[in-house]
């Protein structure tokens, strides 16, 4: 169990793998100043030995912070991830360890829905391979399997905030879209939801993905799926590399199942920018390879900057977990003229109802009270007079089943 009441100064925050200088400026403009800032993510022994002192880290795809990580992290209150995916985190080891995981899970999906929109067009004329042809010196001017985007059936695996919105870029196209999820989704524009993944292969010129990475998810895209596809179809990958069997791809493309890919996301991808990048889709010229850079734009990690490091400010300044991935959602007003004790327990009967006895008997008034709770976890704040505050969090961090209690004044 932690307790945390610290002046913001002592708060340290740990910025990985080059997150925008905007969230730099976010957290000094709100009083953040002690931030080690590092252009990589670290391996997971490097990182137990550093998150062992930090309050707040912010990471993107790359980090990866499993349970052993976050049981060395005894002083971290939350997560930051500057990016949409979660799948790095282990969210349920961080629930249990009281500390809240936040992401930005809209502001780099236009960027996304754009690169994979370009790929389209570009695969559909058979770019990628001329172009690799003309910087070997080959001239290969021909309209052989070259076709206009203008028509044709764009497959979108995942209906979501990426997929809705290349679902309406790809319909200003004049494409026809259809796509699969597991969820009834409100359709945009004339595109229409089918029943089946299978239906979808069978149908689509061009299988996009943009699912998260789950176990349902794992290798969603393999041999017997890519069977179905329409020959000569093309797949384009730019949610997770576990959703796609990589060999599996590889050999449709020797066999010219497959007119192209574009792949962004790999199975293994390298941990920064000085390790080699190893795939089998390397020998091929008609697919676009890059280095996991779909929400790579100046103005997404701009925004993801500014967002992220917003709601750790917001959580650490007032305890609001509204949008938190993993946490019951407490939606608070501002603190005026109190202290704010936030304590996070194990959802088990009786927990408030001690609380509320230890502040009776010590007669501490509760002037506000607010509690979520989901099946592992809750999450109450409590606010009182000041005079109250440090009597009140030793006996709220005296609270049977009590995982993180914390006071903000
Ligand atoms: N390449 C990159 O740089 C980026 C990759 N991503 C990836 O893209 C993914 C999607 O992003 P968003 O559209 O914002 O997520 P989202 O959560 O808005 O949409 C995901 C959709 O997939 C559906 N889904 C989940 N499991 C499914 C399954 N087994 N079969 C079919 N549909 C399923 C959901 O119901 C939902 O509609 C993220 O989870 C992330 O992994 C996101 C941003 C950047
Ligand atoms: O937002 C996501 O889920 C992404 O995949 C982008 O990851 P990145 O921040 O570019 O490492």
């Amino acid at each position: 169990m932690s307790k945390v009441s610290l002046s913001k100064d002592k708060i340290k925050i740990l910025l990985l793998e080059g997150v925008h200088q905007s969230a730099v400026e976010t957290l000094k403009r709100n009083g953040y100043s002690n931030i080690e800032y590092l252009k990589t993510s670290l391996p997971e022994s490097e990182l137990i030995e550093r998150i062992k002192h930090v309050h707040f880290v912010g990471i993107r795809s790359r980090t990866h912070l499993s349970e052993a990580v976050l049981n060395a992290a005894e002083k971290l209150v939350a997560v930051g991830c500057f990016c949409i995916g979660t799948n790095q985190v282990n969210l349920e080891a961080a629930k249990r360890l009281g500390i809240a995981v936040f992401n930005a899970p809209f502001s780099n999906t236009r960027s996304v829905a754009e690169l994979v929109l370009g790929e389209i067009l570009l695969l559909l004329r058979g770019i990628p391979k001329r172009n690799a042809m003309a910087h070997r010196g080959q001239w290969f001017k021909s309209a052989i399997g070259s076709f206009e985007a203008r028509g044709k059936t764009l497959g979108i695996i995942g209906y979501g905030h990426i997929g809705t919105q290349l679902g309406i870029m790809a319909e200003n196209i004049g494409m026809k879209v259809e796509f699969y999820d597991i969820e009834d989704k409100l359709t945009l524009g004339n595109a229409q939801q089918v029943q089946n993944l299978t239906q979808l292969l069978q149908r689509a010129d061009v299988i996009s993905l943009h699912v998260p990475e789950t176990p349902q998810t794992k290798n969603l895209i393999g041999m017997a799926e890519i069977e179905v596809m329409k020959q000569g179809a093309i797949l384009i990958n730019a949610s997770r590399g576990t959703v796609v069997d990589i060999d599996a791809l590889a050999e449709a493309l020797q066999h010219e199942k497959l007119a192209g890919a574009a792949i962004d996301v790999f199975p293994v991808e390298p941990k920064s920018n000085d390790e080699e990048f190893t795939s089998p889709l390397r020998e091929f010229d008609n697919v676009i390879l890059t280095p996991h850079v779909g929400g790579s734009t100046q103005e997404a990690q701009e925004n993801i900057g500014i967002e992220v490091a917003g709601k750790l400010t917001k959580y650490s300044d007032n305890g609001s977990t509204v949008t938190a991935v993993n946490f019951p959602e407490v939606s608070l007003p501002e603190l005026s003229n109190r202290s704010r004790l936030l304590h996070v327990h194990e959802n088990r009967p009786g927990v408030l109802t001690q609380i509320n006895q230890a502040f009776a008997q010590h007669g501490i008034n509760i002037a506000a009270q607010y509690l979520q709770t989901d099946d592992c976890i809750g999450y109450v704040v409590i606010d009182v007079d000041s005079d109250h505050s440090e009597v009140a969090l030793k006996e709220l961090s005296a609270v049977e089943g009590t995982i993180r209690a914390r006071i903000l004044h």
